[in-house]
């Protein structure tokens, strides 16, 4: 069974074990002075007529930029997302780690209480080391109904499972809201990107990155874009979540209190053809503080194949992704690891 990071913070450590040291390319760099760039915050109130294309606007740069903003005024109560980050965290403060132990998830991508979701490996003098990420999770199976099964997490708080049942509910309209904003921000029909997904599969995950004793030499998620359609996350107030912009700029993501975060994920780079990419993202950790965050996520069934919107693709705009059947794509994902975006990228025609 693998280690909770939790309990290795709890020990009182000065130093991390080996191996959650980070070789040094993928050390994270900390910023000290104020950043200039930060993430674009894109109000959804606006959905009449005439504001729409202006939204839609706002979306496309921002998907073109940066494949990741927040979202305000997006419908979901904030009184929801703050019932679910207080559920969340007592779970992982307040249960004693045996209680929380009989949630425990066998492998990857199987629902329940976990901390190394990702097989990575490094080299490090032509040895493969594997590199562990400092972060405990717990991942719900939410949709399509017939995967939720609330008998399977945790039933403390008392409101635990039916705030996650909510929230689910209320994701899954957020997401289809935003797919259809980012798809008529390229031109295409309202319903090309659901379209091509298909049902959706959705998981939320809830990570506790517990304070690090040497969060210079450590990450609390390694980098990497997520595998399926669209993630919806939120964060508590104290920051960590960095993405990669044009390809060399970590920013920090500054928690925005009541905002959600939109992340593009690999299949919509797929299906726009790369004109909107994937984000790439990272988490660190801090000395001080736990850090709580929430990503939901939507992905097509595993029998689905994703292509490039045949809308695209014409003879001056060619393919420039081979097609993938869902499943193969998240097997190929968890053989290599994460690695950035190489999963993606493997499937570019022309690189
Ligand atoms: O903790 C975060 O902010 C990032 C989580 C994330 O990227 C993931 O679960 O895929
Ligand atoms: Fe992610």
């Amino acid at each position: 069974m693998t280690t909770r990071v939790q309990s290795l913070a709890q020990s009182g450590l000065s130093r991390v074990p080996p191996q959650y040291i980070q070789p040094p390319q993928t050390r994270p760099v900390r910023h000290t002075a104020p950043e200039p760039d930060s993430i674009p915050v894109i109000d959804l109130s606006s959905f009449d007529p005439t504001q729409r294309a202006s939204t839609r606007d706002s979306i496309a740069r921002a998907c073109r930029e940066w494949g990741a903003f927040h979202v305000t005024n997006h419908g979901v109560p904030p009184s929801l997302l703050a019932s679910l980050r207080r559920a969340g965290l007592s779970f992982f403060s307040d249960t004693p780690i045996p209680d929380k132990l009989r949630y425990s998830c066998s492998a990857a991508a199987s629902e329940g209480y976990g901390s190394k979701m990702l097989a990575t490996t490094t080299s490090d003098q032509n040895d493969a080391v594997q590199v562990l990420d400092w972060r405990d999770y717990f991942d719900h199976h939410t949709l399509p109904l017939s995967r939720r099964n609330p008998n399977r997490w945790p039933e403390f708080p008392a409101d635990y499972r039916e705030l996650v049942a909510t929230y689910s509910d209320e994701m899954k309209i957020l997401a289809q809201k935003l797919l259809a904003l980012i798809s008529e921000s390229l031109g295409l029909r309202a319903s090309c990107i659901e379209d091509a997904v298909g049902e959706f599969y959705q998981n939320i995950t809830i990570s506790y990155y517990p304070p690090c004793p040497e969060p210079d030499l450590t990450l609390g998620l390694q980098s990497h874009s997520d595998m399926g359609a669209i993630t919806l996350l939120i964060q508590d107030d104290v920051g960590g979540l960095q993405v990669l912009k044009g390809g060399n700029k970590w920013v920090t993501v500054q928690p925005l209190s009541d905002a959600i975060l939109v992340l593009l994920a690999d299949q919509t780079e797929i299906i726009t053809n790369g004109k909107y990419r994937s984000c790439e993202h990272r988490a660190i950790t801090n000395p001080d503080r736990a850090r709580l965050s929430v990503a939901t996520f939507h992905d097509p069934a595993k029998t689905v194949k994703i292509s490039p919107a045949s809308e695209l693709i014409n003879d001056s705009s060619l393919a420039k992704y081979r097609d993938v059947v869902y499943g193969d794509y998240v097997s190929s994902w968890y053989t290599k690891g994460p690695g950035g975006k190489r999963n993606i990228d493997a499937l570019l025609l022309d690189p």
